[in-house]
């Protein structure tokens, strides 16, 4: 694991986006498009307003996420939503939207149909991750209902879940998928945040979800 501190916040979020950006252009000469995987929640937005006027072939970018939050799209705590407001606009709106998201009152009465269109974008080209301070990642919680399934590496790409420390039903990709990414980066902001990161270095993904990516991953902090 490789860890970055920065001196602020906004550093942080102007650094990675134009790291991302370099990484999706060397990936787009190389093949002829790149997937793209970012989380939702609060910390990314910033990342966003940078990287969505980045001068890159945008039509060849496949964007999804993380994990998605089982609300309808024009909900507030819809990750959705979010990518539509902050990422897929500008330059960035040239790029393919893959969703994990269908109108549905449970996740698993979809599943297998959003399963088919993540299928092909595998292996993710760039990964960009955020963490809770219960060391969850993705939608890949502690406690919650399906996570040693998730966490094994015969897991399906896609899986719903549901967890105490998650208001709504979620769907996420699993482990295996996280773990095969050619490039991953990790978010996080704050100390305690940090303190987190720190004890899941030395934990078991059962215990410290996080743990499953970060041998490969480069975490990016600031206060
Ligand atoms: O939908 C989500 O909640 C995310 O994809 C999730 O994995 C997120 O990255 C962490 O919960 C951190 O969230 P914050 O950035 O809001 O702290």
């Amino acid at each position: 694991m490789e860890f970055i501190e920065y001196p602020d916040r906004e550093m942080m979020m102007i650094d990675l986006a134009n790291r991302i950006a370099g990484e999706l252009n060397t990936c787009l000469r190389q093949h002829d498009w790149a997937s793209f995987a970012v989380p939702g929640g609060t910390t990314p937005g910033p990342i966003f307003d940078d990287l969505c006027s980045a001068d890159l072939d945008w039509s060849r970018v496949h964007v999804m996420l993380t994990d998605e939050r089982w609300v309808p799209e024009d909900h507030e705590r819809s990750n959705t939503r979010l990518l539509r407001e902050r990422l897929l606009i500008d330059r960035a709106s040239a790029a393919t939207y893959v969703p994990l998201y269908k109108p549905a009152e449970t996740p698993e009465e979809v599943i297998d149909e959003l399963s088919e269109t993540i299928r092909p974008e595998m292996p993710i080209s760039i990964l960009l991750l955020g963490m809770g301070a219960d060391m969850h990642t993705a939608s890949l919680f502690p406690g919650a209902d399906r996570l040693a399934d998730a966490l094994d590496r015969n897991a399906p790409p896609l899986m719903a879940m549901r967890a105490p420390g998650a208001p709504e039903p979620r769907i996420t990709l699993t482990a295996p998928v996280l773990r095969s990414a050619m490039s991953t980066h990790v978010v996080i902001t704050g100390a305690e945040k940090r303190a987190a990161l720190e004890a899941a270095r030395h934990m078991k993904p059962a215990e410290a979800p996080i743990a499953t990516v970060l041998s490969d991953a480069m975490v990016h902090w600031a206060e």
